[in-house]
């Protein structure tokens, strides 16, 4: 095997592409600042229990282990930032007000997400901590949506789910306490067999409300539909009307309910949602509520964020147009240096020609040359 090829579902970054991707992260980051949201950089590895303190099972099974030749310890990389941040939150910052923060940086999966997905998103996210009220997730919502927008994606449809549905069924009938992440995975494949197979033993209310999940999706409607075919308990009603709220707060945006959706690293805690755009199978952005991760760290704090792939969403951009450039000789006097700055500050992107290679293609739509003309640097347009 050439010893250059990449492992699968690796890859390099291109230069237009690389050059989408890092425009796309600056507008995005500069978008969360104006929301009053901090950035923060986590490392990319850490000892595991850490990475693990109040996830499931899918993220140890997703995350690539090393030992730390330091400490003799198990490190693990990073897959996901949001239990990273939560982490800042609770121990770095000590603060007992909002705090939001938000993140950039490449994850690893040990399997990819998709067929195609690359096993090293480029994640970007922003998260609210201090706040248990909707409002909280609301603005996620809103700042998930205007940040799609910046990529250029305006046609985007919001899937709902809330995990107090799944967990109040759980909490209410001790035979299931021991189910709870096949239970998960059942629902998320909406596996009816396997569903009927692992509730045979569960009170009827259980095993009704389980069965009827896996059919509770659609538009708004789908909610009072759930209100009647599900059981009355009060996880299940709170669930429901915070559903219900959210639903009204993303105003004209395309809403779908699906109360079985529970993908993602099951970390979360109450209203959760999945940015979906037509053709493309996977979500663009997830997030929700994740009140219990700042608990598991030591100081209990309401939470809740999202987060996206840069690579992704930049793949789902027109490709640019090349940008515009001047080309430059190569030289080193005095007035054609300060004339090369001039230009390079006001924005200009300027190309010096090596000797030699005059006429190299590249990247850059030169439409101008930078010439001598009587002693002095004058612009002449190309073509
Ligand atoms: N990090 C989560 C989404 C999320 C961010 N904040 C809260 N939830 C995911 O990748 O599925």
């Amino acid at each position: 095997m050439p010893n250059w090829l990449l492992p699968e579902n690796i890859a390099d970054v291109l230069p237009s592409e690389a050059r989408k991707i890092e425009e796309l992260r600056r507008a995005l980051l500069d978008n969360f600042r104006l929301y009053g949201y901090e950035l923060v950089m986590p490392p990319m590895l850490e000892y595991v229990e850490s990475l693990l303190t109040g996830t499931g099972q899918d993220m140890e099974l997703r995350m690539f282990k090393l030992v730390d030749q330091l400490s003799g310890r198990t490190m693990g990389i990073r897959a996901d930032m949001t239990t990273q941040v939560a982490r800042i939150d609770a121990h770095l910052l000590n603060r007992s007000s909002i705090t939001r923060l938000c993140y950039t940086g490449s994850v690893m999966h040990t399997r990819p997400s998709g067929l195609h997905a690359t096993r090293e998103p480029l994640q970007i996210g922003a998260e609210i901590y201090g706040h248990a009220g909707l409002e909280a997730d609301a603005e996620v919502q809103e700042l998930a949506l205007a940040s799609l927008a910046l990529a250029g994606i305006s046609h985007v449809r919001l899937d709902l789910c809330h995990v107090g549905v799944l967990r109040a069924i759980i909490a209410n009938d001790e035979k299931t306490k021991h189910c709870e992440a096949a239970l998960f995975g059942l629902l998320e494949a909406k596996d009816i067999p396997g569903l009927k197979e692992i509730s045979s033993n569960f009170d009827d209310l259980t095993r009704n409300a389980l069965l009827a999940l896996p059919n509770l999706y659609g538009d708004g409607k789908t909610i009072a539909h759930a209100r009647q075919v599900l059981p009355q308990l009060p996880g299940i009603t709170k669930a429901l009307d915070d559903l219900d709220s959210l639903i009204k707060l993303a105003g004209t945006t395309d809403v779908t309910v699906d109360l079985a959706d529970l993908r993602g690293y099951h970390y979360h805690s109450g209203a959760m949602f999945a940015a979906y755009v037509p053709g493309l199978p996977n979500a663009v952005a997830r997030g929700g509520r994740y009140d219990h991760v700042g608990e598991a760290f030591g100081r209990a704090r309401p939470a809740t964020g999202f987060s996206m792939d840069l690579r992704e969403l930049a793949r789902l951009m027109p490709s640019a147009g090349r940008t515009r450039a001047i080309r430059a000789p190569w030289g080193k006097e005095a007035a054609l240096c300060s004339k090369l700055e001039e230009l390079r500050r006001s924005g200009e992107v300027v190309i010096q020609s090596l000797p030699g290679h005059e006429n190299d293609q590249d990247e850059f739509d030169c439409d101008r040359a930078l010439e001598l003309e009587n002693g002095n640097w004058i612009l002449r347009k190309l073509g």
